[in-house]
């Protein structure tokens, strides 16, 4: 009973209650991925190391599946081994994604790291024109809204070259039209504010 009762906290805050789904989180190193992925399952806040590889990590509750991979390369292997590396792991990643048929995408992006704003738009970039993905939702968390002068959501639309490409808050049908629905929300993972919005907004385009 505690357990149901837990799943069901959890997933009606998500507004993913009897729904199923596999939910992948994206994103650079430091975004905020394995924190995300341990407040939905503890609700408390544990600090992590940076994950190493392989670089997937999972969650699941009632009929949901939470999958969150490494995108950007950690620093050092990134210094090393520069463009060449990530263009090889983002191809190798990609075929995992493909195969795993996911249902939407939560992309997280560090508010906060402006210096990482190109490079991070890079990665969504291949993400978004990648076929098998065409039609996958995509929520965009802008993560780490509890440091000052972390970006505006305004900042984050434009630098991810996002401010012309997202379909609306709120409800909005987009069944009949070949749009994939994709939206950027602000939040802070540490402070429990702001995803819950996002996923909620996410869940009415998922079965
Ligand atoms: N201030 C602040 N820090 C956060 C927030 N979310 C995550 N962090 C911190 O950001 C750092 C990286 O978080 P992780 O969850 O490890 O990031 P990740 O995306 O899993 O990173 P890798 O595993 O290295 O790819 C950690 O020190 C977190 O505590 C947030 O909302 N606000
Ligand atoms: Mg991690």
């Amino acid at each position: 009973m505690f357990l149901v009762d837990w799943f069901y906290g959890v997933l009606a805050s998500l507004g993913l209650w009897q729904k199923e789904a596999k939910i992948l989180f994206l994103g650079l190193d430091n975004a905020g991925k394995t924190t995300l992925l341990h407040m939905l399952k503890d609700e408390r806040l544990v600090q992590h190391q940076p994950t190493q590889h392989p670089t997937s990590e999972e969650l699941s509750i009632g009929k949901i599946k939470f999958k969150a991979f490494d995108l950007g390369g950690h620093q050092i292997a990134r210094r090393v081994w520069k463009d060449y590396y990530a263009k090889r792991r983002l191809m190798i990643l990609m075929s995992f994604i493909r195969l795993l048929q996911v249902d939407a995408v939560v992309y997280l992006v560090d508010a906060y790291d402006k210096e990482r704003f190109a490079e991070s738009k890079r990665e969504l970039d291949a993400l978004l024109s990648d076929e098998s993905l065409g039609t996958v939702p995509f929520l965009i968390l802008g993560n780490k809204i509890d440091i000052p002068y972390a970006a505006s959501e305004e900042e984050l639309r434009y630098y991810l070259g996002l401010s012309n490409f997202t379909t609306g808050k709120g409800k909005v049908n987009l069944a009949d039209s070949n749009v994939r629905p994709m939206e950027v929300f602000m939040c802070s993972v540490v402070r429990k504010m702001g995803y819950g919005e996002g996923f909620q907004w996410m869940s009415q385009y998922i079965k």
